[in-house]
This record gives structure tokens, sequence and C-alpha cells, in this order.
């Protein structure tokens, strides 16, 4: 990641722009007004996600009124901080917004009450699409200030962004890659005795499987079968929230256990795969670089070899104990993330990671698929949330190794478009996620634990992101990061919990 301000800052063969690098910490001129516009964003979503998932359950007393009373409350925050965005004189569309959203708000929480007066049980559509306009609004309105901030720190107009020299960054191994794994801790084979050159083999193999992505892949195969255990409906594909009645699915320990082991191998094959298809590439980046393939440790073919019998036995192992369904997900799953993604959509496009993030998120239909044998709405929706988190994860990276990216000829975001319009993206990806949470929440009939420790996680997210604003550095992007991973882990605990919860 060395190199010089001059190198960052030229445009790359991608004719686009890596971003400035800055030569001041950036200097907010409103940091107390950025936490009062955070907390009144972060508040909203609480209220959106308690709202959506105490409504149903509650039909009319004390959580329904405490619901009132932070809705007036949170509509009070709302306002007052579009007030305050008037007088103190911020950005007319930030004003413009805020305002928006308090008469928005206002609507919402009208309409909410005659609904309720009107005799409805339920939390209407209408209400919650008017929840999402709502908080959508204060989120744009958040990001228009963060980037204004930015802009006006810099006096060099909005693209002059991110990256301040303050320390060289090199991601939290040194730069290495994500497998943890090959790198600086093989040994070189003339170093060694035979014992240690077999330990060298296994490590490197190990590598080629990217084992640091399992915990979470596997956390969401299990939240799809959790989700099936709570929501899967006696028949056709509707969750617990559309009405029909559930069908109680239990989980078979050894179905549970192949589904995991099976999902472990696939994820190892596609790494494997992955690692074959990129060697040259790989060979590029500084994170990369190190690989197995990359460095010919491993050669092509034995690394294909080992991919291709890693994923038939996932499939065998998948075939037996869990159901057709699954398998044929896994096999599109592996074909989706080793071809797809990494042959034709990586080196291509800038959509790469949003087109391909598809591939990750699958084990959440997987899971739902493996006990049930069929395909049901929360699952869906659960799918559709990781979509949107995946760019929202995988941005915060990008930003922080652009320059690796553009040596390896990959179109990343900030490659081909800079950091200031990624960051902006990130921020949109990540209301996207949030939506999705609560939605999940609803057609899955999850409660108010699931409501809380997700939006204490959002409140982190967000947070995190506010912060790689604030200090434009590469290291903040790289905490972002870690932020996206511990918030999807908490989504995905929260179902867990909420199926034990169910017994
Ligand atoms: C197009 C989609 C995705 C891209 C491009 C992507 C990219 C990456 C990269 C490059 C790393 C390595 C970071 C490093 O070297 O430090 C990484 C780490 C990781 N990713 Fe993703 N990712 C994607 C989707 C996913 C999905 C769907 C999941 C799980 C549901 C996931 C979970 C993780 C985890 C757990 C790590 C390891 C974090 C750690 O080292 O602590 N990623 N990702
Ligand atoms: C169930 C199943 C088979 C799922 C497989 C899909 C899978 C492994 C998804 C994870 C996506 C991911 C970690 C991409 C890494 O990006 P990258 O490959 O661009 O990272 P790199 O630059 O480190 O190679």
């Amino acid at each position: 990641m060395a190199g010089t301000g001059e190198r960052r800052a030229a445009a790359n063969t991608f004719g686009g722009t890596l971003g400035e690098r800055r030569r001041q910490p950036i200097d907010m001129r409103s940091p107390r007004f950025t936490t009062q516009l955070t907390a009144t964003v972060v508040a909203t979503y609480l209220l959106f996600a308690l709202g959506a998932m105490t409504a149903a359950a509650s039909g009319a007393t004390p959580l329904a009124w405490g619901h009132y009373v932070a809705a007036a409350a949170g509509w009070l925050l709302v306002a007052v901080t579009a007030v305050r965005s008037w007088l103190g004189g911020h950005d007319r569309w930030v004003t413009v917004g805020l305002a928006g959203g308090t008469l928005l708000y206002l609507g919402q929480g009208t309409a909410g009450l005659v609904g309720r007066i009107g005799g409805a049980s339920d939390v209407g559509e209408f209400h919650l699409l008017g929840a999402v306009l709502v908080f959508a609004t204060l989120l744009l309105s958040l990001v228009r200030h963060l980037d204004r901030e930015v802009a006006a720190s810099d006096g060099a107009g909005a693209e002059a962004v991110a990256g301040i020299d303050d320390e060289p960054f090199e991601g939290d191994r040194g730069g290495k890659s994500v497998d943890g794994l090959d790198g600086d801790g093989v040994e070189s084979p003339e170093r060694s005795g035979s014992g240690e050159r077999v330990r060298d083999r296994v490590r490197a193999y190990a590598a080629l499987t990217k084992p640091r992505l399992m915990w979470l892949l596997c956390l969401l195969a299990l939240a799809g079968m959790a989700l099936a255990r709570i929501a899967a409906p006696t028949s056709g594909g509707g969750g617990a929230a559309a009405g029909a009645a559930t069908a109680n699915v239990t989980l078979h320990g050894i179905t549970v256990v192949a589904t995991l082991a099976g999902g472990v191998l696939a994820i190892g094959a596609s790494g494997t795969f992955n690692h074959v298809f990129e060697h040259d590439r790989d060979r590029r980046m500084d994170r990369t670089a190190d690989r197995p393939v990359a460095t010919a440790r491993v050669p092509v073919r034995r690394a294909a070899a080992f991919g291709v019998a890693l994923a038939a036995l996932s499939l065998v192992v998948l075939w037996t104990y869990a159901t057709p369904l699954a398998t044929l997900l896994t096999a599109a799953a592996i074909v989706y993330y080793s071809v797809v993604y990494t042959v034709v959509l990586k080196p291509n496009t800038r959509w790469n990671t949003a087109i391909g993030g598809g591939s990750g998120a699958l084990p959440a239909l997987i899971g739902w698929a493996a006990v049930t044998g069929s395909i049901g709405i929360p699952a869906i929706v659960l799918t559709a949330l990781v979509v949107a988190w995946t760019p929202a994860h995988f941005y915060n990276l990008a930003i922080a190794y652009r320059e690796d990216y553009a040596a390896g000829g990959y179109p990343m975001l900030p490659v081909v478009a800079g950091v200031s319009t990624t960051r902006r993206r990130t921020c949109y990806w990540l209301g996207g996620t949030l939506v999705a949470t609560v939605l999940l929440g609803v057609v899955a009939d999850l409660g108010v634990l699931y409501a809380v420790v997700t939006t204490v996680a959002a409140a982190v997210f967000l947070r995190s992101i506010v912060r790689q604003y604030e200090r434009g550095t590469d290291r903040a992007a790289y905490r972002t990061f870690h932020a996206s991973n511990a918030y999807l882990g908490a989504v995905l605990a929260a179902v867990l919990l909420e199926a034990l919860l169910v017994g």
C-alpha cells in the first residue's frame, strides 16, 4: 500500500480517480449538529423497528401506548433538528430534507393514529411504507450533511476526499489476505524438514478455502434454518406474518450438521476456484501476492483438482443428508461466485459487488431449503438483506485497498468513481440493509429482542460510517468494514435467539 501522494492522486487506467489524499484531518464545522442528526436517524429507526415488530403483537394496550409516546418524542427530535439546521444556516438541502421528514413524520403519525382508532389491529402496509419514507428522508439528509462538511473542510469541492497520510495502512494483518493462513506464516520449502513441509502444504491448502469467511456464511445458513423453524408456513411460500399457520419445522441434528458441513466444503471449493482464476492478478496486488497459487506453492492444476473434489464432496453430503433443492442451490452458489462473480463481473464492471453479492447471500436460501425442501418468503427477504449488505460491507474495504485494486486492474467503485461517491453509496446500501432488516422482522414475525439488538447494531454501523467521514483515513474505512461484519453477525444471532425462544 505504499506509494506517493502523486501516484495516489493520478488518474488510473480506468480513467477514474483514486481520490486525493488529504494533508489535514477533516475539520468538521459542526460536530455537535452531526451527532444530533445521527441520533435523530437512529431514534427514528428504533421507532420504525420497534413499531413494526410490536404493533401486530400488541393489539392495543401498553406496547401500543409506548409506541405513541415514543413516536411523539421522536417527532419532536426530528422537528428540533430541522429547526436547528435552518437557524444554523446548514446546507439548504439538509434543511429541506429535515423539514420534509418532519412533515412526513407528522402525516405518518396521524395516519397510524387514525388507523388505530378505526380499529386496525395490525400494522398496515402504508404505515410501514410511511416509516420507510421518513427514515430514508432523514438518512439522505445526514448523507448530504456529511458530504457538505467534508467538502467545506477541504475547501475544494465535494470530490476532494479521504485517506489522510497519517499512518500507512496495511490492514489488520499487515496487508495480508483474508485467509490469514498464507503469507508470512508459511515457511519456504527449503527452510524446513519433512514434517514442516507437510504442515506448510496443509496450511497452503487450508488457505485456498478462505476459512475466515466461513463463520458468517455458516451463521447465515443457520439463520435460514432458524427462520424455517419460526416461520415456515404449513403450505405455500408465505411467512408467519402473511397469516399462514406455521409448520413448526423440526431441525434434526443430522440435517443441520450436514448442511453446515456441505456449506463449508462448498465455500472451500468456491474460494479455491477463486484462487485459481485470479492467480495472475493476485500477484499484482500487495494484499494477495503471497497466496498459494499466486506464488506457485500450490500448482494451478492441483488447486483446481482440490476445488473439484471439495465441490463434489459438498454436493454428495447435501444430496444425502439434506434436500435436492439445497444441493441445487449450493451448486448454483459455487458457479455464481467462482465463475459469474470472479471471472465475469469482478474484472469487468463496477457493479461487480452489487450483483456478485447474490452468491454470498444464497446460504440463507440453502439453509431454509435444507430443512423444508422449498423456498419461503422470510428466506427471500434475508437473501435480499444480505444482497443490500454486501456493498455496505465491501465498499469500505475497496476504499482502504483502492490502490491495490487499481494495480490488479479491477474496476472497483472507488477506483473508477472516487472515494466520496463510494462512501455515499455505502450509506445508501446501508439504508437498504436496515429497511430489509425490519422487513425480515415483519415477515418472520420476530419480536422486541430482534428489534433492539438490530437497532443497537445499526447505530454502531452508522456511527462507524460517520467516523469514516470525520476522520477520512483508510483505517477508519477498515473499521467500518469490521462494523459491517459485526452488524450482520448481530442480526443473524438475533434471528437464532428468537428461534430458541420459540422453543
Ligand atoms: C461481492 C461480495 C463480497 C466481496 C467482494 C467481499 C470481499 C471481501 C474481502 C476482499 C475480504 C478480505 C478482507 C481482508 O483481506 O482483510 C472479505 C472478508 C470477509 N468477508 Fe466479505 N465480501 C463479499 C461478500 C461477503 C459475504 C456475503 C459475507 C458473509 C455473509 C462476507 C463475509 C466476510 C467475512 C466474515 C470476512 C472476514 C473478515 C475478517 O477477516 O475479520 N463477505 N470480504
Ligand atoms: C454457499 C457458497 C458456496 C457460497 C460461496 C460464495 C462466497 C464464498 C461468497 C463470499 C463472497 C466473498 C467473500 C468474496 C470475496 O471477495 P473477492 O473474491 O473479490 O476477494 P479477494 O480479493 O480476497 O479474492
